[in-house]
């Protein structure tokens, strides 16, 4: 009710306003409907105004004043009109359409256009900004104008695309006279910087200024996507560290899978063996170090060296020619020279061996030396300077060269040196140790050797067995008789008597075995005073066979005056070979032969041998060059087989064959009585 009241009371204020209006407009109505009439208004109106604007300030501050009420006014009146349109609208549906209703809605209305048609004649007085609802509402006017659906007709709308195009053309007439100029202008300041040097440098630097920060600018956005990536990728290894990362899969490709894949391995290509491309490949060059790509590498060098070659020589004085040319010969001299150096000893004379060539020659003939200063081997017989009666005996002998151990030991003996030979059976030891004995005695007086015939022989040789000393007396007969010198066997087997009676006749040497020496010694058929050469063959032997006292005892048979003094002068060779000469008053020489150096042969060397030089022939464990060696390998069941096979190729009898057990030994021995060939066998059982 309260609501009524005001609203009513607000109609009242706004009634009697509206009606100041109403009446207003009703003159406005009365100007719109005579123009001519208006128009002398407007006119007598600007005329005023022109006129009270002519007159004074004062006036226009007064009209502003007016005019600023006067908008204030208005502003409340429509702050009023939306109230009661507001209370218009709630009450819209109370109130039905009452007359009264109407009335107020058609003044209202007219209120509207009035105040439009004010509001249109004021803006022609002044042109005042238009407010925001006032801007609003127009562009909505627009809007909606707008989007009204357009009928034109056939001409408006040929006029519109004449229009349209010509504007089109204009527009792009004006672009291409645009870039004309400017093109026009960009070739003057082009034409302007040729000229100018300065603006041109300037110009330069401004583009490398720009050039460089452009570049600098690139370097760090590269520089930070490095870094983001860097990032990245240590996040990604500290997830899979911690989290377990993802694998990536490896693809396997099956056989069975629908792609086909062709299995190729690099041996199976064969193109290599027959394409000569592969075959002789060309070594690929590149360019420098002065060689052209593409052209044989070595034929290049030998064109370059043929090159400068022929340069050089161009190029040379004949000085330098001469001094080349010498140079060039006295290498050819020293190359010859070396190679005549290099020949093999036997090619050269004995005055032209080296000790190089002395150690090559002992290799030859596999003689190892030890103890002291030990003279050369001999070469040959001829070269070798012994008395020619002995080297006529040698000839006689039918000895055409030197076996190893007679090349090494002659030479020791002739220096009266003591001597350990090792050497095996059959390897000519007897000359090695009778030679040198043989040219001493010949050194000695024939009448001074049959006078002291009493006194005994002047050596005295000891073997082991009968046969070898026999054997050694063969050889020493071969040797002695043609020289005068006479040689006594004391073995056993043989009578004493007789032995008795040939030592009693003299004899300057004496072979014989240990045990019937002594029995021939201690009768007195022999004594050994002149005794001076004392030699041991087989000593090895001797001492398993138990002879070591006996040999002793025999030792101690010989004077000891002419014993060797035990110091540097037995080995010194020209002090020895000074002794070897002196006749009668030598020393006495101890020569001992043995095929290995067990204990008491080393022992036995100690006690009766004044630094002795030992000589080798021969490796130890070596089979020997004589002996051919061979092994068959087979199956128990084919052995006997094999051995019948072996034996019908034609060996010469006696046979030996070895077995490790004896029932293998009876075996075997049946074997061949089978063909005929008579066999025995034995064992040590
Ligand atoms: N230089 C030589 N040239 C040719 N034949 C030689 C030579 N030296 C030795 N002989 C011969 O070789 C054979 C064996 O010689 P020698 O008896 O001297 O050997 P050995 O080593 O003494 O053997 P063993 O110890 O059995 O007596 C002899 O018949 C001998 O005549």
């Amino acid at each position: 009710m309260a609501g009524d009241s005001s609203e009513k009371r607000d109609l009242d204020v706004s009634g009697s306003k509206e009606r100041k209006r109403s009446r207003s407009r009703s003159r406005d109505r009365d100007r719109k409907g005579s123009p001519g009439k208006e128009r002398k208004r407007h006119r007598s109106r600007e005329r005023k105004r022109s006129r009270s604007r002519s007159k004074s300030a004062d006036r226009d501050r007064r009209q502003k004043d007016k005019e600023r009420d006067r908008e204030k006014d208005r502003e409340r009146s429509r702050k009023d009109r939306d109230s009661h349109r507001g209370a218009k609208d709630k009450n819209k549906k109370s109130r039905s359409t009452s007359p009264k209703s109407k009335d107020t809605k058609i003044k209202r209305e007219k209120d509207v256009k009035m105040e439009e048609e004010d509001q249109e004649e004021k803006k022609k007085e002044k042109v005042q900004p238009l407010s925001l609802e006032e801007l609003l509402a127009k562009k909505k006017a627009e809007e909606e104008a707008e989007s009204k659906p357009k009928f034109l007709s056939k001409a408006e709308r040929e006029a519109e695309a004449l229009k349209r195009r010509e504007q089109q053309t204009e527009e792009r007439r004006r672009q291409i006279d645009e870039e004309r100029r400017k093109r026009r202008v960009f070739q003057d300041i082009g034409r302007k910087m040729l000229e100018d040097p300065q603006e041109r440098e300037r110009r330069e630097r401004r583009e490398r200024m720009e050039r460089e920060s452009n570049g600098n600018e690139d370097d760090e956005s590269r520089q930070k996507i490095r870094e983001e990536k860097d990032k990245g990728k240590e996040l990604q290894a500290i997830k899979e560290r911690y989290l377990g990362g993802m694998k990536k899969r490896r693809r396997t490709r099956h056989l069975n899978d629908r792609k086909f894949v062709f299995e190729w391995d690099a041996s199976e290509d064969t193109s290599i063996d027959y394409n000569p491309l592969y075959k002789e490949k060309h070594q690929v060059q590149l360019y420098g170090r002065g060689f052209i790509a593409g052209i044989d590498l070595k034929q290049q060098k030998r064109d370059q060296s043929r090159f400068y070659g022929d340069l050089m020589e161009k190029r040379r004085t004949m000085e330098e020619k001469e001094q080349e040319e010498q140079r060039l010969k006295k290498m050819r001299k020293k190359e010859a020279k070396q190679r005549w150096d290099d020949r093999h000893w036997s090619q050269k004379k004995l005055d032209e061996m080296t000790d190089r060539d002395w150690r090559i020659f002992r290799e030859d003939y596999s003689i190892t030396t030890k103890g002291g200063k030990i003279p050369n081997p001999i070469r040959n017989w001829k070269e070798y300077e012994l008395p020619p009666h002995i080297l006529e005996v040698i000839d006689k002998c039918g000895y055409k060269d030197p076996t190893p151990i007679q090349r090494q030991a002659i030479p020791i003996g002739l220096q009266n040196r003591d001597i350990i030979g090792v050497a095996e059976t059959g390897s000519g030891k007897t000359a090695a140790f009778l030679i040198p004995l043989l040219v001493w005695i010949t050194t000695l007086p024939k009448i001074d050797r049959l006078e002291d015939s009493d006194q005994g022989p002047y050596a005295v040789i000891l073997a082991p067995t009968r046969e070898l000393a026999q054997q050694i007396e063969e050889e020493t007969i071969k040797f002695g008789k043609p020289l005068g010198i006479r040689t006594v066997a004391v073995i056993g087997g043989i009578s004493r008597e007789d032995q008795g009676f040939r030592l009693r006749m003299g004899c300057e040497i004496v072979i014989a075995t240990p045990g019937r020496l002594i029995d021939v010694l201690e009768n007195r058929y022999l004594v050994l005073s002149r005794c001076t050469y004392v030699v041991l063959d087989e000593a090895d032997r001797m001492i398993d066979m138990g002879f070591e006292p006996d040999v002793q005892k025999i030792l101690e048979h010989i004077p000891v005056t002419n014993q060797k003094p035990d110091t540097d002068e037995a080995e010194d060779p020209e002090k020895m070979t000074l002794n070897f000469e002196s006749g009668k008053h030598k020393y006495r020489q101890t020569v001992m032969f043995t095929a290995t150096m067990p204990p008491a042969v080393e022992r036995l060397a100690r006690s009766y041998l004044r630094r002795p030089a030992v000589v080798y022939i021969g490796s130890a464990g070596k089979p020997h060059e004589r002996v051919e060696q061979k092994v068959i390998l087979m199956s128990e069941a084919e052995k006997r087989k094999k051995l019948l096979e072996v034996l019908s190729r034609g060996f010469e009898p006696p046979i030996i064959i070895f077995v490790n057990q004896k029932k293998g030994c009876r075996r075997i021995g049946q074997v061949p009585g089978e063909n005929g060939v008579q066999c025995l066998y034995t064992s040590w059982w």
